[in-house]
């Protein structure tokens, strides 16, 4: 196997290195600067092996908002500023609007029906028109009523730890999770160990296994994909992957069809049959479940970046700020609502720096171009892989001001007094941009508003009463997430226990019925 495998690998390296070096480019302007390479290899050894958005970024300080790297072959094209990103992954978005191929996570362990690594294709144009009914910005505003009961049982499940040191990434999850299996499915979380939200767990754990940068030959030489069965181990493990895919999301699409309310999943059936789309009910279930295992991740983790803001940035006043203003446009004698949003412009900002600070995937989703081009002066070839280096875009100072590692709401606001928009951050661009945003932020800012409303979130305390170090770098991957810490909830007042304990315990609130009406929304 090994010789066979290293001829195939070479034959590869070959036919990539005469496309690279030989074959004639359209135009004759250089490529993007960037670290000097090796003949060959180019900067495979200089490729980081993780956190690959901080040597982004310290690669843009030298070279600037287009950086070109050579991945032994493989052009690679990092944009490191938001008009870069929005230049060319949105305005020139017919080009950049493809996927890097993923030969063994995406086209073998889930048969080419991953909905964030489809090529750009007529077949993914379809699965966006089904998807965007149900992630417009006015279904997102139908499912308000959903995240208002959720983030009602945050309040509750964080108020029965009050005052005590609590890992509070199990209500965040399963704040989040209810929310999207309750729209997606019909079917409310009632904790984080919810049979169904830990199988998504141990599927999701191997996808990142599978999907691992460099774990598997055949991703960079996908002509060895050709290669028998017993010679090509990966072929059995992507297959075993495949059946456990299918057993949670079809599983999951049929508890949805029965469950007796409103769901997505529904509402994407009856669309699919409609309009008489040749769709196989394996291909739909993905589309469903790959959309929720996008949605859930991001939003739980961008919620557990708003704690570790809490308590490592709330010495910048920004906390008792938006207290002072929940105060006077909500007061003590309710919660704060939706309608209340229009009124409370500093928890907009709050939400804003937030995606800004710490970006959910911070070296964003690579694109891919098949189409040679040209940008400011550079060329950037055929086949090229493009990332939007999110945690780059979020720290221009030139766009969002100094002190961007500190969590500064206020620079949202100054510039809304001087007509200068920001550009928002951390969903991506053009045709790609993520669909589920509208949702996401309005479950981040009902959850954060109440949030605030009812407790100071501080550090959890040493032994000797010193305060604990959190970490904020978090982990690799393409969510990022902060190390596990705790922190104590306190209440702000008598008054939240009684609003809280009267108004916040959801499980007696049939579900079904807010379901449907939500249903009446949506088709409006
Ligand atoms: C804070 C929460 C979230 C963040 C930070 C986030 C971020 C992103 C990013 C960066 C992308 C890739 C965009 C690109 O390629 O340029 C993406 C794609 C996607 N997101 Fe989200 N997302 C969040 C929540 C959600 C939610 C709630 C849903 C669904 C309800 C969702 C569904 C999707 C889907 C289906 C894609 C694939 C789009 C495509 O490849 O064309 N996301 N998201």
């Amino acid at each position: 196997m090994a010789s066979s495998t290293v001829y195939a690998a070479a034959a590869v390296i070959i036919v990539s290195l005469y496309f690279y070096y030989i074959a004639k480019p359209k135009s004759s302007l250089p490529l993007a600067p960037g670290p000097p390479s090796l003949p060959i290899l180019g900067n495979v050894h200089q490729a980081p092996k993780s956190y690959p958005w901080l040597q982004y970024h310290a690669w843009s300080k030298k070279y600037g908002p287009i950086i070109h790297l050579n991945m032994a072959g493989q052009h690679v094209i990092v944009l490191t500023s938001s008009k870069a990103a929005h230049d060319l992954l949105a305005k020139q978005g017919a080009i950049f609007s493809d996927r890097p191929r993923f030969v063994v996570a995406h086209e073998l362990a889930l048969q080419g029906m991953h909905m964030l690594l489809r090529p750009y294709d007529e077949r993914f144009k379809l699965h966006q028109r089904l998807e965007s009914p149900v992630l417009s910005k006015s279904a997102a505003r139908a499912y308000l009523p959903f995240q208002d009961l959720e983030s009602k049982q945050l309040l509750f499940d964080l108020l029965e730890d009050a005052g005590r040191s609590t890992n509070c990434h199990g209500y965040m999850e399963r704040m989040t999770a209810s929310i999207i299996y309750s729209l997606f499915y019909g079917y409310r979380v009632h904790s984080a160990v919810d049979p169904i939200l830990l199988q998504a767990h141990a599927v999701n754990h191997e996808f990142d296994h599978l999907a691992q940068v460099g774990k598997y030959l055949v991703d960079s030489f996908p002509v060895l994909n050709k290669l028998p069965r017993f010679l090509a181990p990966w072929k059995t493990e992507a297959a075993l992957h495949w059946q456990r895919q299918c057993a949670l999301h079809v599983g999951n699409l049929e508890r949805g069809l029965a469950s007796s309310s409103w769901n997505i999943a529904k509402q994407m059936q009856e669309a699919v049959d409609t309009q008489s789309i040749v769709m196989p009910t394996t291909e739909l279930a993905l589309d469903i479940g790959i959309m929720a295992d996008a949605a859930l991740d991001a939003s739980t983790e961008t919620m557990m970046w708003f704690v570790v803001a809490c308590i490592t940035e709330g010495h910048r006043d920004w906390m008792s700020g938006a207290q002072k203003e929940l105060d006077i446009t909500v007061g003590r004698e309710r919660l704060p609502g939706f309608e209340d949003r229009p009124a409370l412009p500093y928890i907009e900002a709050i939400l804003e720096e937030l995606l800004r600070w710490r970006p959910a995937g911070p070296a964003g989703v690579p694109h891919f171009t098949k189409v040679e081009t040209s940008y400011e002066g550079f060329r950037i070839p055929a086949n090229s892989v493009v990332i939007p280096n999110h945690w780059s875009i979020t720290r221009e100072e030139a766009v969002f001001g100094p002190d961007v590692e500190a969590f500064v709401p206020e620079r949202w606001l100054n510039v809304k007094s001087t007509q200068k928009e920001l550009p928002t951050v951390g969903f991506g661009y053009g045709r790609r941009i993520c669909p589920g945003r509208h949702v996401a932020r309005n479950g981040l800012w009902i959850a954060i508003a109440r949030l605030l409303w009812a407790f100071d979130v501080k550090r959890e305390l040493t032994e000797t009463g010193e305060p604990v170090v959190v970490d904020t770098k978090g982990t690799d991957g393409l969510v990022t997430k902060p190390l596990p810490f705790r922190a104590r909830f306190s209440p702000r007042g008598d008054w939240v226990d009684d609003i809280v304990t009267r108004e916040c315990n959801t499980w007696g609130v049939n579900h079904h019925e807010i379901l449907n009406r939500i249903a009446s929304d949506v088709s409006k």
